[in-house]
């Protein structure tokens, strides 16, 4: 394994094997503690898109509160799922049976599309006009402005779904999904989140499923390994220290580099990991 490898998997905490039951009672643990040092808190709130991530997410989330639940004498805790559709989305039944999976205590639907139409046609009067991948990146910005005002509202936090497999490519939009209060599935690659579902009883399609951002409206349902240019698979070999063959360790690498300062804080004057 060669250096860089080996720094990236101590960065981003990926173990080559994981024993699923302690790896989702660590992250269960982690959600409750969190609620109980915060006693203003009331649970947690994540976007359910009908893919492997938020399903798993809000599943330890669900988990959590129940948990906590089962003791608390006070205004019950309560894990907040919701749909952010822009328009129709054509997996709906997916996130409808990622519902049925969580049963979450409480279900909400914003629509993004007026908000984030609106924002367009606002910078086209100021003479910018989107591009439609830029207009992805805005759709997963709402999505969280949204999952915030919810979270103010219910004084709960804020789960993201980014894990190593992400992580490592910075495949998330900069303050968009990439912004949040908690991340539960961090240190896991994308065939360990599988692992855990299947654990966890999870319907196998959702797990199985191809993993999409279906931001671009050009590129319906586009395969992240296709925007990629890389697949999990490989992805997650190399985030367990294994060989894979030279031009997609080049091409993680390649992306790795490119989005270290989505890893990092707002670059100031006192920082030199750029340099
Ligand atoms: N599946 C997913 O998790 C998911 C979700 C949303 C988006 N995506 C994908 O993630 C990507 C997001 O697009 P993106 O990365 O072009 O947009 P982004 O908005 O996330 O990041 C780009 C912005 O980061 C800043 N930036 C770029 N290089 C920088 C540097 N060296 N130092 C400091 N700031 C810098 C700039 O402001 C730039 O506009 C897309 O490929 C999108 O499809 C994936
Ligand atoms: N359509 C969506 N509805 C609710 N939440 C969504 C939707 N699309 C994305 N999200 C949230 O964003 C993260 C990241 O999604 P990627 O598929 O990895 O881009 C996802 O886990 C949801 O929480
Ligand atoms: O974040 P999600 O739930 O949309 O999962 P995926 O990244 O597999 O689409
Ligand atoms: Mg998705």
């Amino acid at each position: 394994m060669s250096n860089l490898q080996n720094q990236i998997i101590g960065e981003l905490k990926v173990q080559a094997t994981i024993e699923p039951k302690v790896e989702i009672r660590k992250r269960v643990d982690f959600l409750k503690n969190y609620l109980l040092k915060h006693p203003f808190a009331k649970g947690y709130v994540l976007g359910i898109s009908g893919g492997q991530d938020s399903t798993l997410a809000a599943k330890l989330a669900q988990i959590a509160v129940n948990e906590l639940n089962e003791t608390n004498e006070d205004e019950p805790y309560q894990f907040i799922g919701v749909r952010l559709p822009y328009g129709e989305q054509f997996d709906e039944d997916d996130c409808q049976d990622a519902i049925d999976f969580v049963k979450p205590s409480k279900v909400l639907t914003v629509n993004i599309k007026n908000a984030v139409d609106a924002s367009v046609a606002s910078l086209e009067q100021a003479g910018v006009t989107l591009s439609d991948f830029i207009k992805g990146n805005e759709k997963a910005r709402e999505r969280m402005k949204a999952q915030y005002s919810i979270g103010g509202m219910y004084n709960c936090f804020i789960l993201g779904t980014d894990h190593a497999a992400e992580a490592i490519t910075g495949f998330f939009t900069k303050h968009g999904d990439g912004a949040c209060d908690l991340i539960p599935l961090y240190g896991l690659n994308k065939r360990q989140g599988k692992i855990l579902l299947k654990e966890l009883g999870c319907p196998e399609h959702l797990y199985a499923k191809v993993p999409t951002a279906d931001l671009e409206e050009n590129k319906p349902a586009q395969p992240d390994e296709v925007a990629l240019g890389v697949t999990y698979e490989h992805i997650d070999d190399y985030l367990e220290g294994k060989e894979v063959p030279e031009e997609n360790k080049k091409r993680i690498e390649n992306l790795y580099m490119k989005s270290r300062h989505k890893r990092h804080q707002a670059v100031s004057i006192f920082d030199d990991w750029w340099k």
